[in-house]
């Protein structure tokens, strides 16, 4: 995630790569970064705390207690903010980690590689606005930017963190059923993705309810009609709410 981040960043030209340093533990990881995109790099996370402006906190969230204790905030004399992508991780936890430093928990998604990204911010007590227009600007620089209290971010998390992958499914999904129909694979993965990307457009674009667009493709006693009968038949509506909410719920158990 923090890659897709920084490639943007780096595309959009919001940073010059000189200006950036990336902690990464892995030799060859950091050697490919430092080639691929021309970062800074270190092996040492304390180094990032001397940063300037931000800091982008984008480990697992299971690691994070080691990753403080690893850390000394003795001596440090600016406050750069804390830009936490961790899932489930609650910001009264980073700011108890991140002592002084404005922290902002952040829920961003894997569509940011490609800049069309959605991104949910929420502030932390020590926040000023200047952070907030910091932190917009730096996700607007991925795709969009939404600002929720912290109790919507674990259902953020259910749906936009995680939902590129359930979109994903619902893409193989059709695919496949293109297969079955006797559809080539490439000509049903391309009909697929198209619509997808186009439904999904639409709805943005005309602001329709989405009941309102699937009305508009069934005809009486059409295909579509068959089709949405065998949706509901086998739970397609229940089956992804479900999945929202054990995502939602696994987010909240992460920052148990
Ligand atoms: N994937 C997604 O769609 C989203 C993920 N997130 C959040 O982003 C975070 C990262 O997830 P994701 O990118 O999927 O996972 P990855 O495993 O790809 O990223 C974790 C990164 O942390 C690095 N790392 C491991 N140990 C340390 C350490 N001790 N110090 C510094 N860096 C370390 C890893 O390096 P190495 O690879 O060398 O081990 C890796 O680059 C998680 O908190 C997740 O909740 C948020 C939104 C969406
Ligand atoms: O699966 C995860 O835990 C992360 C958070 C949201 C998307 N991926």
């Amino acid at each position: 995630m923090a890659e897709a981040i920084l490639t943007r960043l780096l595309e959009s030209q919001l940073y010059q790569a000189n200006t950036l340093l990336v902690s990464e533990p892995q030799t060859s990881r950091r050697e490919f970064l430092a080639q691929t995109y021309g970062v800074n790099v270190t092996d040492s996370n304390q180094e990032t705390l001397q940063a300037t402006e931000a800091l982008l906190l984008a480990i697992k969230p299971q690691i994070l207690d080691k990753v403080i204790s690893q850390l000394t905030l003795d001596g440090v004399e600016n406050y750069p903010l804390v830009l936490s992508i961790l899932a489930g991780t609650p910001l009264s936890r980073l700011e108890t980690a991140f002592e002084n430093f404005p922290v902002i928990r952040v829920m961003p998604n894997t569509p940011a590689t490609v800049g069309v990204g959605m991104t949910a911010i929420a502030a932390g007590t020590r926040v000023k606005p200047s952070h907030l227009t910091l932190a917009t600007s730096l996700f607007e620089a991925v795709g969009e930017v939404v600002e929720v209290p912290e109790s919507l971010m674990d259902g953020v998390t259910g749906l936009s963190g995680s939902g590129p992958a359930f979109v994903a499914l619902m893409i193989e999904a059709l695919s496949d059923g293109g297969v079955a129909s006797g559809l080539p694979r490439a000509i049903a993965n391309k009909l697929a993705i198209q619509t997808v990307l186009g439904t999904a457009t639409l709805v943005k674009d005309t602001g329709l309810h989405p009941g309102q667009l699937k009305d508009q493709v069934t005809s009486p006693g059409g295909t579509t009609i068959a089709g949405v009968a065998k949706l509901e038949e086998k739970g397609f509506r229940s089956a992804v709410i479900e999945a929202v909410k054990a995502a939602y719920r696994r987010s909240q158990d992460l920052g148990k």
